[in-house]
């Protein structure tokens, strides 16, 4: 439990991938971000980050590391998460266009295709109008992306691709505590899609707050 929930903990997965740049978010949201590489350094975060990288490379790693039974476990137990990119992937509950071995954490009911957006279009940018996000669309950064195939009943989709070849594909999705993004917002300046998940990370900790107040009110 954090003592002060406007200063929430946020991990970063560290094994892989854009590591600083989503701390560097983070903390321009006023969050505390820390690095996770031990399974013991998930006891102390509000909310964790998984970075785009190299999924089955991250996936690897994680299960070197002894990572992926404790990371499901706090993501089953309510543990905030955003995966942007490779770490939609590793949120996903299912794949496809993957080495058959290739794990995931998983906690998202989303069937999720690698490398999704084909050879000659393996990086681009577009606009991407976000469900709850004010301001306007966001300037979305691909990188040899993923999308969301199908989204189970719970999830919420939260943006498409607007025109060309993938229109209308599903590029950002939520479901309850959980957040996902194809593209990388830690690459642009635009911290909105980092601003939206510190916020499910403070109301979530308000929430455990209101809980434990609630029992120690029940015990008097
Ligand atoms: N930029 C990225 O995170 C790319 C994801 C990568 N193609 C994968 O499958 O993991």
């Amino acid at each position: 439990m954090r003592e002060n929930p406007a200063v929430p903990v946020i991990g970063v997965l560290a094994l892989q991938g854009d590591v600083r740049e989503h701390l560097a978010a983070l903390r321009a949201q006023g969050a505390e971000a820390v690095t996770v590489r031990r399974p013991a350094e998930l006891a102390r975060i509000d909310g964790l980050v998984v970075p785009g990288g190299e999924s089955t490379t991250m996936a690897k790693l994680a299960a070197r590391f002894e990572l992926l039974e404790p990371l499901r476990a706090a993501i089953a137990g309510g543990l905030p998460a955003y995966g942007s990119c490779a770490g939609m992937i590793m949120l996903a509950d299912r794949l496809l266009d993957a080495p058959a071995d290739q794990v995931t954490v998983g906690g998202l009911d989303v069937t999720v295709r690698r490398n999704a957006f084909g050879r000659q279009v393996d990086s681009f940018e577009s606009e991407v109008a976000l469900d709850g996000i004010a301001g306007g669309p966001l300037h979305a950064v691909f990188i040899r992306a993923p999308w969301v195939e199908e989204a189970g009943p719970e999830v919420r989709v939260l943006g498409r691709v607007v025109g060309g070849p993938a229109d209308g594909k599903i590029v950002a999705v939520r479901q309850g505590h959980l957040v996902a993004t194809s593209f990388h917002p830690e690459l642009t300046g635009d911290r909105r899609v980092h601003a939206l998940f510190v916020d499910i990370v403070r109301e979530h900790l308000a929430q455990q707050a209101g809980a434990v107040a609630g029992n120690e009110r029940g015990k008097s």
